[in-house]
């Protein structure tokens, strides 16, 4: 009998769809990460929520973990490259807790304008200030939101009830999207400038990271008020800590913080601050829906092999999963090194098949490749939303098959056309089995797209490998794997290396300053 170990606090309605289902189960939350190392060997499942990290030193522990269960949306606690590199599949509840997340972002919306908090705190001490609590109506009011997806697009709604007027900063919120939303569209400059109350629903990416930055927060509308309800690292909380007391910024209320749980900070007692305790996903619905959802699809899985809302493997029937798997994961491998790669707005995504590949059902390709490139961007991204993601994105999906053999018996090559014009990565399997880069924005590299990356672009001289293998071992970073390619001798020159722990951005700082190097990048798969 699978057995699986729930680590956070869920409804109870998720043990009893687990025991229903077969599945032996525990309860045990609150552990430390070394109390949980020595326990988590006996399971083959982790239901969890944002509490327990699921960290490399965890998933090495777990030798029997098949899947890692997320009651809720975001899976930054979970290292999603460890778990693929392990074979863990890695699944969340994109849908379930995202109105009750909406809900408590308006809720902090109204602490914020009336001083909700500090009115109830003085009352309650029966010293009845009516003079001192002045507020602020939303109606009417510019409303900017950073992220426009399930939780942003509810928000909206909301608002528009309340006669607000809102604006939005989303890279992949179509025109069209945007009108059926009735928000406006604008970049992140403009959106600082023009709203009363700016609220966060992005995921915490490499590329959201600090979002609302000292400089940010600095172009903001004087007397702006914050709203977090998605993830601490979004924001600079010492920059923030300044605006409030400055008075520039006019109010923060945040359910997210950079280090969980924040028993101690150094925004408590800010004034114009509230907080609260990562309550976002906190409702009797919520809990239910995501708790139900969790333990059903992880049951699937354990009993009878069901893939359902997988952020790193694709949905798959029975019959075709032999010989597809490995082209999928080459496609997500592929789609996931071209999403981190480029930049600017994506008009089109081409998947071409040659020889061996060509003879394959593409749907499933084509969605590895798609959920690959989307989940850069978004965690609730999976094989069986990312076309319809694409197609919300106005991006166009092109397919091509071509079933005579070119250079290798099997190939497959993802193409994406951005402003900056359109470039190309390919890949084949190794003994049909083990995904392989071949081919890197027309330069040759073969590569194992695994675990954490380095991607440098350099001239091609003497001597450069020596200072970079120097720079890594200064910063104590070991290398993996190492692989070369260059257009020619003397010209650009692309290196990847594969290295055992994340790549910071201090590391990348000091690349990117060694001589000649063009670009530098941290990848993760
Ligand atoms: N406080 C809480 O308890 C909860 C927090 N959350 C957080 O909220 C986040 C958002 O959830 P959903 O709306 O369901 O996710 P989603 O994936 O539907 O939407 C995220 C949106 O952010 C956009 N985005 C990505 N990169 C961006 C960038 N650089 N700049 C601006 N926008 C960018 C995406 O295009 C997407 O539209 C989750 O990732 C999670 O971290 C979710 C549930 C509860
Ligand atoms: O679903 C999410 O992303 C959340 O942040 C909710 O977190 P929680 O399950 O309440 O710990």
């Amino acid at each position: 009998m699978p057995k699986v170990l729930i680590s956070d606090k869920m409804d109870p309605k998720a043990a009893q769809i687990f025991r229903e289902r077969g599945v032996e189960v525990d309860e045990i939350t609150g552990k430390t990460p070394e109390e949980l190392k020595a326990i988590i060997g006996e399971y083959d499942g982790l239901a969890i929520r944002s509490s327990t990290r699921v960290t490399r030193e965890i998933l090495d522990a777990a030798t029997n973990l098949k899947v890692v269960g997320r009651a809720g949306i975001g899976v930054d606690n979970v290292d999603i490259p460890s778990a693929s590199a392990k074979g863990v599949v890695v699944m969340n509840t994109p849908f379930g807790n995202s109105i009750t997340t909406a809900e408590h972002a308006i809720a902090l919306m109204f602490a914020l304008a009336r001083d909700l908090p500090e009115a109830d705190k003085s009352t309650q001490a029966g010293k009845w200030e009516k003079n001192r609590f002045m507020g602020v109506e939303v109606t009417g009011k510019t409303l900017g939101l950073i992220g426009a997806g399930n939780i942003g697009s509810i928000v909206a709604d909301r608002a528009l009830g309340l006669r607000m007027k809102v604006i939005a900063y989303d890279p992949f919120l179509t025109p069209e999207r945007a009108l059926e939303m009735g928000v406006e569209k604008m970049n992140l400059d403009d959106l600082l400038l023009r709203a009363d109350f700016i609220t966060l629903h992005t995921p915490l990416t490499d590329q959201t990271r600090n979002i609302l930055s000292a400089e940010n927060l600095a172009k903001t509308k004087k007397g702006v008020r914050i709203i977090n309800c998605a993830r601490g690292g979004l924001i600079d909380e010492a920059a923030l800590k300044a605006g409030l007391e400055s008075g520039h910024i006019g109010g923060a209320a945040l359910d997210v913080f950079q280090t969980e749980p924040a028993k101690e900070h150094a925004l408590f007692g800010t004034p114009n601050f509230i907080s609260t305790p990562h309550l976002g996903a906190s409702t009797t619905e919520a809990q239910v829906n995501v708790a139900i959802q969790v333990a059903e699809q992880m049951a699937d899985f354990l009993v009878s092999g069901g893939v359902t809302n997988a952020l790193n493997v694709p949905s798959l029937s029975a019959e075709e999963a032999p010989r597809l798997k490995p082209y999928m994961a080459l496609a997500e491998k592929l789609g996931s090194l071209v999403g981190q790669l480029a930049h600017g707005e994506i008009a089109r995504v081409s998947i071409h098949s040659e020889g061996a590949a060509a003879e394959l059902n593409q749907k499933p390709i084509v969605s590895a490749v798609l959920a690959g490139f989307l989940r850069v961007h978004s965690d609730t991204v999976n094989m069986v939303n990312a076309p319809f993601l694409a197609k919300e994105r106005g991006m166009e999906v092109r397919e091509v098959r071509n079933e005579k053999e070119g250079d290798y018996h099997t190939l497959l090559r993802v193409s994406v056309k951005t402003d900056a014009g359109e470039r190309s990565v390919a890949g084949t399997l190794f003994s049909n089995a083990q995904p392989r880069l071949v081919e890197l924005f027309g330069i040759k590299v073969e590569a194992d797209l695994i675990g954490h990356m380095l991607y440098v672009v350099n001239e091609d001289a003497p001597g450069f490998i020596g200072r970079l293998g120097t720079t890594l071992g200064e910063a104590g970073v070991n290398i993996g794997t190492f692989h070369l390619g260059r257009r020619e001798a003397g010209g650009e020159a692309v290196l990847l290396l594969s290295v055992d722990d994340k790549v910071t951005p201090e590391l990348i700082a000091k690349v990117r300053a060694l001589p000649g190097v063009k670009t530098a990048m941290a990848l993760t798969f």
